[in-house]
């Protein structure tokens, strides 16, 4: 690491921030584990840090929290005994090693777990499956009861069936997720770098941000590429840590040789604040996690009453709709200009709605007077 550490005149401060306290006390921790911090394109897994890493975990669960392990590494892991010795770039051959290395990176987690007696089941995730409700709630009740029988789950992409539109664009971004599905108390994302610089710090002369209470601290930050065996570089984790942030989870950014002190007293690494209220699970899915199956095309008027005036959307104040979509998916709501306002769930079928719009609710058939989107299922940006 080139990059100097520093801390702002108010650093000192913001070391015992609330949100550290937070996650230092938070009862339930997923903790992501990026693939720089386990595994090597000429070692593969490295198990002595993977055995350091369950160490800090375990010595968290002794101290009374629920911890989920969101684990990268697959495809670093099957590299060398497929021969390879570079990065794939093909989805393929990315599958391919990832299905080898799975199975050596759940092995290597049940192995070091067992140290401790802890057992620990392994559970594979693609966007899809969080985009669809039935599964996310399939996904949450197996979390769960994993947890209630004390074992450690160990989650990761399912990335021999996700293919690329699919695939979440990281890690990252799935345990952000999973810590919302699991309801988590905070989120700790451990890499190979001990924080957010406001630039790359493989590049020099950046400096540490110790704090981010909101998008205004992220100004002026660039956010660089990863390493390479990570995929999404420090873009997608400040996306994530937004995202968990933003359902009302505390982040923390921190190195995986830290692990021990992220996981204990928090001091380390970036500090991440979550919006003070906390999104209730069906509002963080159609803000975050839902697939969008087509869109609500808005006037002016309609906007202000769905954003400026928080009401529901009615027929009349639509002018257009696009994609095709069931009572019950999730849609945009785009305004005249073509920006997205808010997604929300349509209550109507896209061929119900086509007879519907720009029509007063007063002349339409008792059934369909409902609101199209009502108030309650909709989340503006
Ligand atoms: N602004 C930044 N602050 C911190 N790290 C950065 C920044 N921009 C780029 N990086 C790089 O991002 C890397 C972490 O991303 P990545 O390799 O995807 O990690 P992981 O495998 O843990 O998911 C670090 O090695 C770091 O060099
Ligand atoms: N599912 C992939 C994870 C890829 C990924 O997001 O990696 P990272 O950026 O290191 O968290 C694997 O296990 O290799």
């Amino acid at each position: 690491m080139t990059a100097e550490k520093t801390t702002t005149a108010d650093g000192e401060a913001a070391r015992t921030s609330t949100t550290r306290t937070t996650i230092a006390n938070a009862h339930s921790v997923v903790v992501k584990i990026g693939s720089s911090a386990i595994t090597s394109i000429v070692d593969g897994l490295d198990v002595a840090r993977l055995d350091r890493l369950v160490d800090a975990i375990e010595a968290r669960m002794r101290a009374g929290s629920d911890v989920v392990v969101v684990s990268s590494g697959a495809v670093g892991a099957g590299l060398a005994p497929l021969g390879l010795v570079t990065r794939p770039r093909d989805l393929a051959t990315k599958q391919a090693a990832a299905s080898v290395g799975q199975l050596a990176l759940a092995n290597a987690w049940g192995a070091s777990f067992a140290r401790y007696g802890r057992t620990v089941g392994q559970v594979l995730l693609t966007a899809d499956d969080i985009a669809r409700r039935t599964q996310a709630r399939n996904a949450t009740r197996t979390l769960d009861r994993l947890r209630s029988l004390h074992a450690v789950a160990i989650v990761n992409e399912n990335d021999t069936v996700a293919t690329a539109e699919l695939r979440f664009g990281d890690n990252d971004r799935l345990a952000a997720l999973v810590a919302h599905l699991t309801r988590a108390d905070a989120l700790v994302l451990l890499s190979d770098v001990d924080g957010l610089y406001d630039g790359d710090p493989r590049k020099g002369n950046a400096n540490f941000v110790p704090e981010v209470s909101g998008p205004e601290d992220l100004d002026g930050v660039v956010a660089g590429a990863g390493g390479t065996l990570g995929t999404g570089g420090m873009a997608s984790k400040l996306s994530a840590a937004r995202l968990a942030a933003d359902g009302g989870v505390p982040v923390l950014l921190a190195a995986a040789s830290d692990a021990a002190a992220a996981l204990g007293d928090a001091e380390v690494g970036t500090a991440f604040a979550p919006r003070p209220t906390r999104m209730t699970a069906r509002r963080f899915w159609v803000r975050h996690a839902a697939d969008e199956h087509g869109a609500l095309h808005l006037d002016a008027g309609a906007v202000e009453a769905v954003v400026g005036r928080r009401g529901s959307l009615l027929p009349a104040g639509v002018t257009a709709l696009s994609g095709i979509f069931y009572g019950g998916d999730v849609v945009a709501l785009v305004g005249p200009d073509g920006r997205t306002v808010a997604r929300g769930v349509v209550a109507y079928d896209a061929a119900e709605v086509e007879e519907m719009i720009g029509r007063s609710t007063r002349d339409l058939p008792p059934e369909s007077r409902r609101p199209l989107v009502h108030a309650d299922d909709l989340v503006r940006f």
